[in-house]
């Protein structure tokens, strides 16, 4: 076998997400090395509502794959945008993580027992919407900055919590920050949230696609790493973001479950201040003993909340297409 060379972003969140790849790809009995790509995202700070948010983590890594400079990439599934890249094929959907949001606050405390005034950290329009709509007394900062920098705000007195993604969170060990989970059903995520994507060039993905070659070393090691339920929560999610022709900053929540044979997806669209919001719920049967039968049951319901969310008027409500 050759050596499997994994592109990663130099951020904390990054190599501990390409440093987990590498560890099932080895113990699974390949070898592997880490191959840092510096790219845009880590090197503009400015706040993503700046800076538009689509695709400004992936672009360099994609190059890098592109170029062969490595043989696949990891990315934080939530920061790919949803239309597909030329010459490059999402192979791989590892068991994903928790997919909620949380509070780490200071003091042990819940949104409920922060005090009127009491400043939150965020960078994401859902999170901000979701933040006002529940809290519309808190006085909500609008941030970057990697996870280990939001947390210590806390630390310093500077903020009073922040919202973080509940897998990043866990992914750099510092789940003792946490001081709430919020339940799915009145704090949908970003699509795709707490899930990975691997990246390869589509010539290592041939094999999923007519006339199915045999796969490459890398198609057939990467393959091994996708869990089905992960990857088709995952397709209902980005399905809706599709429909709605939404980017990643959207200010949208949309988070499905797979579980014992039914498929359940709540999808929310917020205005912007959190004062209004459209929420739909959707539910289908899958084949518990074949996960394949996601697939379909996936997309008839992103189809159908997409339909549902604009007869509600999300288009009026919340900036989605870039051209809306
Ligand atoms: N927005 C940046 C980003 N991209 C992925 C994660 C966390 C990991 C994940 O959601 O899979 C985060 C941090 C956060 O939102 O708190």
């Amino acid at each position: 076998m050759g050596r499997l060379r994994i592109g990663t972003r130099r951020s904390a969140l990054a190599l501990a997400q390409a440093g987990m790849i590498a560890d099932t790809l080895r113990a699974a009995g390949n070898e592997v090395e880490l191959v840092p790509i510096a790219s845009e995202g880590d090197v503009n700070q400015a706040s993503l509502s700046v800076i538009g948010g689509r695709g400004v983590f992936a672009g360099t890594l994609r190059s890098a794959l592109l170029r062969g400079d490595c043989d696949l990439v990891v990315h934080s599934f939530k920061d790919l945008p949803t239309t597909p890249f030329d010459g490059l094929s999402v192979l791989g959907v590892p068991t994903r993580e928790d997919q909620r949001d949380v509070l780490c606050a200071r003091d042990g405390m819940t949104l409920a027992e922060l005090p009127a005034g009491s400043r939150v950290g965020t960078g994401s329009p859902r999170r901000i919407a979701q933040l006002r709509a529940h809290r519309p007394d808190l006085d909500v900062v609008d941030l970057r900055g990697n996870v280990d920098t939001r947390l210590g705000m806390i630390l310093d007195g500077r903020l009073d919590a922040v919202v973080l993604a509940a897998a990043g969170v866990a992914r750099l060990g510092r789940d003792s920050a946490v001081t709430e989970r919020f339940g799915l059903e009145d704090w949908p995520t970003a699509p795709a949230q707490g899930a990975l994507a691997i990246e390869v060039r589509s010539a290592d993905a041939a094999h999923r696609l007519p006339p199915f070659p045999d796969p490459t070393e890398i198609g057939e090691a990467v393959d091994a790493l996708t869990d089905l339920e992960s990857a088709y929560e995952v397709e209902a999610e980005r399905g809706v973001l599709r429909g709605l022709e939404a980017g990643c900053t959207a200010p949208i929540g949309v988070s499905a479950v797979a579980r014992a044979g039914s498929l359940d997806v709540v999808a929310s669209v917020y205005r912007i201040d959190g004062t209004e919001s459209i929420v739909r719920t959707g539910r289908a049967a899958y084949d518990a003993d074949d996960p394949t039968s996601l697939l379909g049951a996936a997309q008839s319901i992103s189809a159908q909340l997409v339909a549902e969310l604009l007869d509600g008027g999300a288009a009026e409500l919340a900036p989605l297409g870039v051209s809306a």
